[in-house]
């Protein structure tokens, strides 16, 4: 690509172009054509008529310099890249900020008002606003009238535009800050910007990430023109405006929707944080996005977690991880939870760490090698422990998943919203409706035993039964067409130990006699816990009466289908 000369892009400083009688005095000096740039103008247009201008030279300038609008707010880098394309001979035009850091770098600027000739005005609301700057951006070269309107008005080209916007997302979610604060962090300049610059590609080269400085340099150094490399400039351009406007329109819905949670569209603003190996098997192709949503602000979970050690995470490993760390979010106390394709299979909650993971272990002890660990930290003994299991263990460090969020689920041709299921341990009434009430520890068991099917039932299908003892799942079922199932496969991993321990359901039992109900009086648990509300409810409780067993009504139900 042709090289160019620096300099100063002096020519759009002809023309008062304020007040009253701003359209004469404009009119006037415009039919003096006479400056070096409406000369190349003139050039440029030859060019097009030509038929030239496809060909990289064809993107210089009308004024036959090759010119550069940086508009950042985060600057870093910009330095070099300022240093980088005036070398290359482009001349720089800038808005204040911008221009300041460059001029303190030893770059030579120009600032946008000498080519708009209004000052930046309204606290900066307006700034690069204006047809001398959105013109030189988005006429075609390859259009003579477009280069013939250009050259009528005075405006000069713009072969390359580096806009990055207002850091609304870290203002919003960096704490408090007012309604007022918000607004005036919403940046308007910039995104028009980069959407004219993005359609206009063919011509216009943008750029929005300052890790894309070092292959725009290369670019432009090079000679050959590459429309590939404008397009994905361009889509990376739209992507940015994008999740930008969907940080925005999130925020000002929960401004003006407080206590609304389905706002009637809105954007998920997701970015690729790797390709993985695979998807749930080999033949499909996978990777996984971080979610960008200002409500997932600090939530935590295996999309924030650091890896320290073993093999990359695959697609299975990060939902096994997620429905893991999911339900030992759930507990205060200390506690392991195991999990074999999504299910809890195997929880222990102990004051002693160590000692809840040989209990959860011991429920379901595992059947070959351990591939994920998941905590809130480790001690520097405790990595190199872990690290000498195996070179392929994948150790994360997670932050506690948080609450409050809006879980989506794909379902052909749409998505499922809901609150997720927040509900705590206290928010759970345990009604006694049987003549025997739970005695001591017993009580404690159906709560937990209540809340390790509750927990299962968040990352497993229903029918979900749970046997519990002293703090540790002793047997768990799920996802078996009827609940009758799920309580046979429970008390086949409880064995004897059921014997005196809690069940738990995650919905009411339909059947008693001849079914669940009667089946786990018979296997000699002391205490169930179910939400109740089947019309059968009474045919439970003349069950559990008979056989002696205390039954429970949490009034709540846990189904995931
Ligand atoms: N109003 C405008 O015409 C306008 N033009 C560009 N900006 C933004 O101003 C920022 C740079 O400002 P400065 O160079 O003064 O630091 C960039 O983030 C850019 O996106 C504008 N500001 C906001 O809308």
């Amino acid at each position: 690509m042709e090289a160019g000369t620096a300099a100063r892009v002096t020519w759009g400083l002809r023309r008062p172009c304020r007040g009253p009688g701003w359209g004469q005095s404009r009119r006037a000096s415009l039919s003096s054509l006479s400056s070096s740039a409406e000369r190349a103008a003139r050039r440029a247009m030859a060019a097009a008529e030509a038929g030239a201008s496809t060909a990289p030279e064809a993107s210089l300038s009308a004024s036959g310099v090759k010119q550069a609008l940086i508009s950042l707010s985060d600057k870093t880098d910009l330095a070099n890249l300022g240093n980088g394309l005036q070398r290359l001979g482009f001349s720089i035009i800038s808005t204040g900020g911008t221009a300041s850091s460059l001029e303190a770098a030893g770059v030579n600027v120009t600032k946008v008002e000498e080519i708009t000739h209004f000052p930046e005005m309204l606290d900066g609301r307006v700034k690069t606003l204006h047809p001398s700057i959105h013109g030189g951006i988005l006429a075609r070269r390859d259009q003579k009238h477009h280069l013939e309107a250009l050259n009528e008005h005075g405006i000069g080209t713009f072969d390359v535009v580096v806009v990055n916007l207002y850091p609304f997302y870290d203002k919003v979610t960096s704490g408090a800050i007012s309604f007022e604060d918000g607004i005036e962090n919403i940046d308007i300049g910039g995104p028009t910007l980069i959407r004219a610059a993005a359609k206009n590609h063919k011509d216009v080269l943008v750029v929005v990430d300052h890790k894309d400085y070092p292959a725009l340099l290369e670019y432009l150094e090079g000679k050959q023109d590459d429309q590939d490399f404008r397009r994905k400039l361009a889509w990376k351009a739209f992507q940015h405006v994008a999740s930008y406007d969907s940080a925005v329109s999130e925020w000002l819905w929960k401004q003006s929707n407080k206590g609304d949670t389905f706002p009637p569209s809105f954007t998920v603003p997701l970015s690729l944080k790797s390709t993985l190996r695979y998807g749930e098997n080999p033949h499909q192709k996978a990777a996984f996005y971080g979610d960008k949503s200002l409500s997932l602000v600090n939530v935590g979970g295996i999309a924030t977690a650091i890896q320290h050690h073993g093999k990359e995470m695959s697609y299975n490993n990060y939902l096994d991880a997620d429905a893991a760390w999911n339900c030992v979010s759930e507990f205060e106390s200390p506690t392991c939870v195991v999990v074999k394709h999504t299910n809890p299979c195997g929880v222990a909650s102990q004051q002693d760490i160590l000692e809840a993971y040989r209990l959860a272990v011991k429920a379901d002890p595992p059947d070959g090698w351990r591939e994920i660990v998941v905590a809130p930290g480790y001690t520097a003994k405790g990595l190199e422990v872990l690290k000498g299991k195996s070179k392929t263990l994948r150790i994360l460090e997670a932050r506690r998943s948080g609450k409050g969020t809006l879980s989506l689920r794909q379902v052909s041709g749409g998505w499922l919203a809901q609150e997720s299921d927040d509900l705590t341990p206290e928010a759970i009434t345990f009604t006694k409706v049987s003549a025997r009430a739970p005695e001591g520890s017993e009580l404690s068991d159906a709560r937990f035993a209540w809340l390790c099917a509750w927990l299962c039932v968040k990352h497993v299908k229903s029918n979900a039964i749970v046997i519990a003892k002293n703090n540790c799942m002793l047997g768990m079922g799920s996802g078996q067409p009827n609940r009758l199932e799920s309580l046979r496969i429970a008390f086949r991993k409880a064995g004897e130990e059921a014997r005196g321990a809690a069940l738990a359901s995650d919905a009411f039992f339909p059947f008693a006699w001849n079914d669940a109900v009667e089946a786990a009086c018979r296997s000699g648990v002391a205490v169930i816990a179910e939400p109740g509300g089947s019309i059968r409810d009474q045919d439970a409780v003349d069950c559990c009466d008979k056989y002696g067993v205390a039954l429970l009504f949490t009034g709540v139900r846990h189904f995931r289908h």
